[in-house]
């Protein structure tokens, strides 16, 4: 018989995010290579590096829309493409066409497709949770404007709230807190938490320090090779970011991190 500790522990293990050699390219250019991480569920991780380093060709290549060119990905023993549909991306800002003829409850909506199917229409229900989740990120009663009519921070919340309704277990974001204000940004910190007391392993790239030292549990240091993963207190480290950033970067202090969310 299975005890309750060792079923936790199995439980745990087959929500486990596990790189493996990771190396992506883009035709013959090696993008990024040499990432091996072993990430327990529930984790926050920060992928830092300077531009071009490759965060968004691995979070990509994590969502599945990039072939990996060696090494493997998998979700506890599972291959990650049997997750189809329950890893949330949210791409950088200027990689969506806010032009595109939909209002923010299609877009959130969106994020329903893989319960639904994609000749089911979307039903009350699945309407009910894209306006609870818009509401919870502020933008009650707004689903029916056009996404161009939406500020930067706005329309970083829509996409939020496609992955929140997804009911994810891998949640992806890039750069998400470009162009979102600090009131807003509470309000990502809350729901990246929120995903994490869940079980739901969250990871983003991001330039901004602060919030890797303010959110994160892991941090993945890149560029174009991984420098370093682990957790936060002992991984964000002046050395390992002189590493990454090639001695670019200025590190005056270390203030402590959180070493777990709550
Ligand atoms: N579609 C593409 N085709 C060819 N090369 C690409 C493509 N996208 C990115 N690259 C290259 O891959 C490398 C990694 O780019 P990537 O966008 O992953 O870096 P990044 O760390 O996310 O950068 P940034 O911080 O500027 O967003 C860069 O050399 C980039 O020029």
């Amino acid at each position: 018989m299975v005890g309750e500790g060792q079923a936790g522990s199995t439980a745990a293990a087959n929500r486990t995010l596990v790189l493996e050699g990771v190396a992506v390219a883009y035709g013959q250019n090696l993008a990024v290579c040499d990432v091996d991480a072993v990430i327990p569920p529930g984790s926050v991780v920060g992928l830092i590096g300077p531009n071009g380093s490759g965060k968004s060709t691995l979070l990509k290549a994590i969502a599945g829309s990039l072939p990996l060119r060696d090494g493997e990905i998998r979700f506890g023993e599972r291959p990650l493409r049997e997750l189809a549909g329950r890893v949330a991306y949210v791409p950088q800002r200027e990689e969506v066409n806010w032009e595109f003829p939909v209002t923010a409850l299609d877009v959130v909506l969106m994020g329903r497709y893989r319960k639904l199917g994609w000749f089911r229409w979307p039903g009350r229900a699945d309407r009910a949770a894209a306006e609870a989740a818009l509401e919870a990120l502020g933008l009650g009663g707004l689903g029916h404007r056009h996404i161009s009519q939406f500020s930067g921070g706005q329309q970083q919340r829509i996409f939020l709230a496609r992955a929140m309704v997804q009911e994810p277990e891998l949640v992806l974001l890039d750069e998400p807190f470009t162009g979102v204000d600090v009131q807003n940004r509470a309000v990502f910190h809350e729901q990246i938490r929120a995903f994490a007391r869940s079980g739901v392993t969250v990871l983003f790239a991001t330039h901004d320090l602060d919030e890797v030292r303010a959110t994160t549990t892991h941090v993945l240091l890149l560029n174009r090779r991984m420098v370093a993963f682990g957790p936060t207190p002992e991984t964000f480290t002046p050395q390992h970011l002189r590493a990454a950033f090639g001695g670019q970067v200025a590190v005056f202090e270390q203030v402590p991190v959180f070493e777990r969310l709550p």
